[in-house]
């Protein structure tokens, strides 16, 4: 579905990605890994070139190279974000929240204007998939932190998403709730074949809820394989690696694991 081809990012001399190809596959829940300052958001955010890749490519199979404006554009149109801290406004009801998924499908003139009856049942169904449509009208100020965080991800659904990036969107939450919201994340992205790309802090959560995991060490993808290759020697290399080191650690190639295609 999506290719990176041997993508840097590099901020003066820090080097917040190294040369990494990765394929995504479509329908493919993703946990990226690692320690604080590893690389996850970065490689999240390049994926819709909310960080500029300083080398490298990214292809999106059916579009084309994200580097071409157009292509971008349709890509961000197809790709839903969730964020740590819900990015939700904050004086708005759920459903008004929820309904920003629809503005990438119209000109700046004609959001001025009310969505469509469509779109409004459109938004109203992802509340009401994540189990908030008695909230539709509730301003996201007076709910719950993992209610607000259930928003965001209608919101991201509302936008009819292909793929959908979540950039840690359990970390301000307590583990139950964390549990719930991957558990409704996950479940949706499953029914609807929604590829994800999500990063995590806690690695029990992503051993029980991705298909695959990426794990990073200083801007190096250090694994790439399904959960249960994930072992202590492979956490202490991704958790403790020193920059000199990085390198040394050999990648497990995910494709010839499981043998997925596009
Ligand atoms: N805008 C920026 N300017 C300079 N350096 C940056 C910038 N963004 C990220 N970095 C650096 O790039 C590296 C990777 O950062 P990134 O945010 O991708 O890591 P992360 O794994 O997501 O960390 P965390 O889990 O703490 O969010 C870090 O060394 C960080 O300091």
């Amino acid at each position: 579905m999506i290719q990176l081809n041997d993508v840097s990012v590099r901020y003066g001399d820090t080097y917040a990605l190294r040369s990494t190809s990765l394929k995504l596959h479509k329908g493919q829940f993703t946990v990226l890994l690692g320690a604080s300052g590893a690389g996850k958001s970065t490689l999240l955010r390049c994926i819709n070139m909310m960080c500029q890749p300083s080398a490298g490519t990214i292809d999106v199979v059916g579009l084309g190279l994200l580097q071409n404006r157009r292509v971008l554009q349709a890509h961000r149109r197809q790709t839903g974000m969730v964020f740590q801290q819900h990015q939700l406004i904050a004086r708005r009801t759920a459903l008004q929240n929820v309904l920003m998924g629809r503005l990438g499908y119209h000109t700046t003139l004609r959001s001025l204007f009310p969505l469509s009856q469509e779109e409004q049942r459109i938004g109203l169904r992802a509340l009401d998939r994540v189990g908030l449509l008695h909230k539709a009208l509730t301003r996201v100020d007076q709910l719950s932190g993992g209610q607000q965080q259930r928003v965001g991800i209608a919101r991201a659904l509302t936008q009819q998403p292909k793929l959908i990036l979540a950039d840690e969107p359990v970390a301000s939450l307590d583990p139950a709730t964390s549990e719930k919201v991957l558990e409704i994340l996950r479940q949706i992205c499953k029914e609807d074949g929604i590829s994800a790309v999500v990063s995590l802090h806690q690695v029990d959560l992503a051993l029980k809820y991705s298909d695959r995991i990426v794990g990073l060490a200083h801007g190096k993808v250090m694994f790439d394989a399904v959960p249960t290759d994930l072992n202590e020697n492979v956490l202490a290399a991704l958790y403790d690696a020193k920059p000199s080191t990085v390198s040394e650690v050999p990648t497990m190639p995910f494709a010839s694991i499981l043998n997925l295609s596009m």
